[in-house]
């Protein structure tokens, strides 16, 4: 085994809870949690227990914060960002542990923000405290370990046995180990088969401009997120519109489609982007490939000037409107 440097940046969430008189809150923090995570009382964490002993594997901590990641904003995801980028030169990968609520958002965040990182930067977390029966927390955590040790690049999040590049992950599951999707089923690699995802690599690596990593930090905009539904009307997409929100980012029908039978919905995405403003859509599928030229629906939406995200996730779609916002 090579030796290998590991950042940990605790930030919180589940992993880290204990009951606190009012319910779950996280209290466990840096060295104290990753000590926790790989004692003996885990024996799927015995292999990267035995290389850390031998240092084999050197791991440094540093604790962020310490919030249920419903608390998390994009200011705390810049801290995250900014964390990242001063530690890439150090390590040999580097791993956030996180609340899986907001995981899929901080994940689509650092996606935006750290572009072309040239090691493995991992977000981990669990469903169960470190300190509950039959957690998931220690094999989620040896899991991302496991992953950093493979030749790979890039931000994604390592969860219930499978590794999901950052830019498509989305919880579906608020209790099960496998909380986890990929809105495009080419970005999820089964953490036995890492061997796919480093062939994918290279021949991505091999196409790629080798282009050298950057960091541009998020700045705090609104953005509104609409689900279409049939108990929506243009009206209300008016009023929501005229709210204040800098960008808005619609989950349309299947490929691509909005009731536009009713010429209210039209109009008001028109005038919208009339005054400067940008929408985006996307698919509201879980599995998305987003494309507006297949109905008639779509494409008189398209004629509009919305701009299609195809197949990233929800999250990614939000994180990239709130980039594109001068
Ligand atoms: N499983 C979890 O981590 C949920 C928790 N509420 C959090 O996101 O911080």
């Amino acid at each position: 085994m090579m030796n290998k440097k590991i950042k940990i940046i605790t930030t919180g969430g589940t992993i880290a809870c204990h009951e606190g008189g009012n319910g779950f809150r996280p209290d466990v923090e840096g060295d104290n949690l990753i000590n926790r995570l790989l004692s003996k009382d885990f024996p799927e964490a015995e292999d990267i227990r035995k290389a850390a002993d031998k240092g084999e594997i050197r791991f440094d901590f540093c604790s962020l914060m310490c919030i249920d990641s419903s608390d998390m904003r994009i200011r705390d995801q810049v801290k995250i960002a900014e964390e990242v980028s001063r530690s890439l030169d150090d390590y040999d990968g580097i791993i956030i542990t996180h609340g899986t609520d907001t995981m899929a958002y901080t994940a689509a965040a650092l996606s935006v923000m750290l572009r072309n990182v040239p090691v493995p930067v991992i977000l981990t977390g669990s469903q169960l405290s470190v300190d509950e029966e039959g957690t998931d927390a220690s094999v989620n955590f040896c899991d991302s370990v496991r992953a950093v040790m493979k030749e790979i690049r890039g931000i994604y999040i390592c969860f219930g046995g499978y590794l999901i590049d950052g830019r498509y992950a989305t919880k579906v599951d608020s209790d099960d180990p496998n909380a986890f999707v990929s809105t495009d089923r080419a970005y999820i690699y089964n953490i036995n088969d890492l061997e796919l995802l480093i062939t994918r690599h290279e021949l991505l690596m091999e196409n790629e401009t080798k282009e050298e990593f950057s960091f541009k930090p998020l700045a705090e905009k609104e953005i509104l997120l609409i689900k279409m539904h049939p108990a929506f009307s243009g009206k209300v997409l008016r009023n929501m519109l005229g709210s204040g929100c800098e960008a808005a980012v619609i989950e349309l029908y299947g490929k691509g489609g909005l009731p536009a039978g009713d010429e209210e919905f039209l109009s008001v995405i028109e005038d919208y982007i009339k005054k400067g403003m940008r929408v985006f859509v996307i698919s509201q599928c879980i599995y998305r490939d987003t494309d507006l030229t297949r109905y008639e629906v779509g494409r008189k939406l398209l004629a509009k000037g919305v701009e299609v995200i195809k197949n990233y996730s929800t999250e990614y779609a939000i994180m990239y409107a709130v980039s594109s916002v001068e």
